[in-house]
């Protein structure tokens, strides 16, 4: 469980997040949205311990009884790449380009404590784990011999290798094209222990995420149910992003759909989630998106 209490970043006077609380229950997927400069990543930052120099984080972060915000570097150190990890949105800045892929799967549980040999094993599982064809020859391939995608599958294999409890994501598929960036996403869902996923993207929290936080000027100013939140946004903020989203044809009026049981065939209101509805049919007005059964999906459509 990752616990999120008036966490705030500053870079000297400046505070550039601001009491920011949340937390995120094992097995839960939790999408943090906002414009750019939002303080999406800096939030994540604090929580990996590696802010850029002069910024400082305060506040409680606590994953499970682990302090994660104002304990020694050594500490944070001890966690990051075990207890919790992240992939960024480009694997090649985090890749090291003179060492062989299998390798550096396996340095990362070495470094915490794992003998030499169970780590090379434990990295061709991984390997194989992130689905990457042929991981015997990607073991032995250098960075830049491996495809964007596959690199971010990589990063994936990394960032799991010492079975973290939270794995957070900052745009991970932002620079994949959009067939790879479908699988990345199926594949992260599946395989992430918890999960804090930050992009700009609102089809992917709608796809991936049951939990929004919106993020608006260093500030949480709307969290709750992705449900919840994209069909009756509260804050003026959320409002606008979700007007201006291919998510909703402009000039939609978002539906209430509060308790409501749609009838077979028909709907009120439009389509919001059409354009990434993980049914993505013209029949998918016909699934049981909205009749109660947990999903997260607002796929009804015009009535004639
Ligand atoms: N090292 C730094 N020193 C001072 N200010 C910083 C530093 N890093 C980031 N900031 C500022 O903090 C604010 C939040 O930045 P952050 O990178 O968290 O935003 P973001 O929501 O992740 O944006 P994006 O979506 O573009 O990545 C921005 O105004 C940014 O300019």
């Amino acid at each position: 469980m990752l616990k999120v209490d008036g966490l705030t970043v500053r870079a000297d006077t400046v505070e550039l997040v601001r009491d920011v609380s949340f937390a995120i229950a094992p097995g839960e997927r939790v999408g943090l949205i906002g414009e750019s400069g939002s303080g999406k990543s800096l939030t994540a930052l604090s929580l990996m311990g590696l802010l850029p120099e002069g910024v400082t984080a305060s506040g409680l972060a606590r994953l499970g009884d682990r302090d994660l915000v104002g304990v020694p570097e050594s500490r944070v150190k001890g966690l990051r790449g075990r207890a919790l990890s992240m992939v960024f949105q480009e694997p090649m800045t985090a890749l090291n380009p003179l060492m062989r892929i299998g390798a550096q799967v396996a340095e990362v549980m070495t470094l915490h404590g794992r003998p030499r040999q169970e780590a090379r094993e434990r990295s061709a599982e991984l390997l194989e784990r992130v689905r990457l064809p042929e991981p015997g020859q990607i073991a032995r391939a250098y960075p830049h011999q491996l495809s964007g995608g596959q690199r971010q599958r990589v990063m994936l294999a990394i960032a799991l290798a010492n079975g973290p409890e939270l794995l957070i994501c900052d745009e991970p598929t932002t620079a994949l094209d959009v067939t790879v960036q479908k699988q990345m996403l199926d594949l992260i869902g599946e395989v992430a222990p918890a999960l804090l996923f930050i992009t700009h993207d609102l089809a992917v929290v709608a796809a991936m995420c049951e939990r929004v936080l919106v993020m608006y000027g260093g500030r949480v100013v709307e969290s709750g149910p992705l449900r919840e939140v994209f069909t009756r946004p509260r804050h003026r903020y959320t409002q606008g992003l979700l007007a201006a989203s291919r998510l909703t044809p402009r000039g939609t009026r978002l539906p209430t759909i509060a308790g409501s049981v749609p009838p077979a065939g028909r709907f009120p209101g439009g389509c919001v989630f059409r354009n990434r509805c993980p049914h993505a049919t013209p029949t998918c007005e016909t699934t049981p998106a909205l009749t109660g059964d947990g999903h997260a999906y607002a796929c009804w459509h015009p009535a004639d």
